[in-house]
């Protein structure tokens, strides 16, 4: 059998603790609630986190060890938003899995990432891993395509993570163990939707960082934009865009927890900057992500 993974975090923990963004302390029986959790499952929308705890409850076969809201007799049980009290986040909490949102950006995204790292910390989980799924813009890819990210590269086309601490820059290594990522990509081929490896610009806006011209603000022309999207493509092999994969990387390997990020094209960005998909099949392709991790989830859990 193979040794547990040893999670690395800041040894200046004392073990005292308030996770002020989810609303969660070390007071509240955190080993008895979460050592269990083998899976933290990351995305942007509080929805697409609540409906992946939903499929992950009817996939695990209503596994035990869920979250439930307090409900009427006779009511249908509903999975807790554990994340609801402290009024940033959704978590739940579905057998061995945490789904929760985390917005926007790495601002957003690492300050739940450090809470969430640090509560399977102290409910003492082992072998822990964490996965992002997401949206992204592809380069030159068929919407609706799932990419699993090989190296996160920044806005500025570098592969790594730069973290400011004490008015420090630092620069941390944003590639993925490949692990999952290979085996997220057999369960897209066992359900039929398409997949690839491949690497992931991850810039901190939407607009003017990926290059798009539809910004309230604009500083480019086209012949610029173009430049930009084809030197991404074609010279670092960059297959789509978003905006959380370095950091989400970089601080997983940090805490030496495996990781993975998979986010579905919803554009082509070769082909337009604007997102104009119709919600159905928005919500079809953003389902697929989700399917795929599930399925890694039944099949490991
Ligand atoms: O769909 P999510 O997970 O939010 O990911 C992508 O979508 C958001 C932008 O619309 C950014 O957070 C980007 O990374
Ligand atoms: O183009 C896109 C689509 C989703 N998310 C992004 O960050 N960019």
């Amino acid at each position: 059998m193979n040794a547990a993974q040893r999670m690395t975090l800041n040894s200046q923990l004392d073990g005292n603790d308030f996770l002020y963004h989810i609303g969660l302390s070390t007071e509240d029986d955190l080993a008895e609630r979460f050592s269990d959790v083998k899976f933290v499952c990351m995305g942007g929308k509080p929805e697409r986190m609540r409906n992946f705890a939903n499929l992950i409850y009817d996939v695990l076969g209503r596994p035990k060890n869920c979250e439930f809201d307090t409900v009427a007799s006779g009511d249908e049980l509903e999975l807790k938003d554990l994340g609801k009290a402290a009024g940033r986040y959704s978590f739940f909490k579905v057998g061995p899995v945490i789904s929760a949102s985390h917005g926007i950006g790495a601002a957003s995204m690492s300050v739940i990432l450090h809470e969430l790292l640090k509560l399977t910390h102290y409910a003492g989980c082992t072998d822990v891993t964490f996965i992002r799924v997401g949206t992204s813009g592809g380069l030159g890819i068929e919407p609706g395509t799932s990419i699993l990210t090989e190296q996160a590269y920044t806005g500025q086309v570098e592969p790594f993570y730069t973290q400011v601490a004490c008015g420090r820059e630092i620069k941390y290594d944003s590639k993925a163990p490949l692990d999952v990522a290979e085996r997220l990509r057999e369960c897209a081929r066992t359900l039929g939707h398409p997949a690839m490896v491949g690497s992931t610009l991850s810039t901190n806006d939407f607009f003017e960082e990926q290059g798009r011209l539809d910004g309230a603000l604009c500083s480019y022309k086209e012949k610029d934009k173009m430049e930009f999207i084809k030197r991404c493509h074609d010279k670092f092999g960059i297959k789509n865009m978003e905006m959380e994969s370095a950091c989400f990387i970089a601080m997983c390997n940090r805490a030496n927890v495996n990781c993975a990020v998979i986010c579905v094209t919803i554009v082509n960005r070769l082909m337009g900057d604007v997102i104009s998909t119709s919600h159905e099949e928005l919500k079809s392709w953003e389902d697929r992500p989700q399917n795929i991790v599930a399925e890694f989830i039944r099949s490991n859990a």
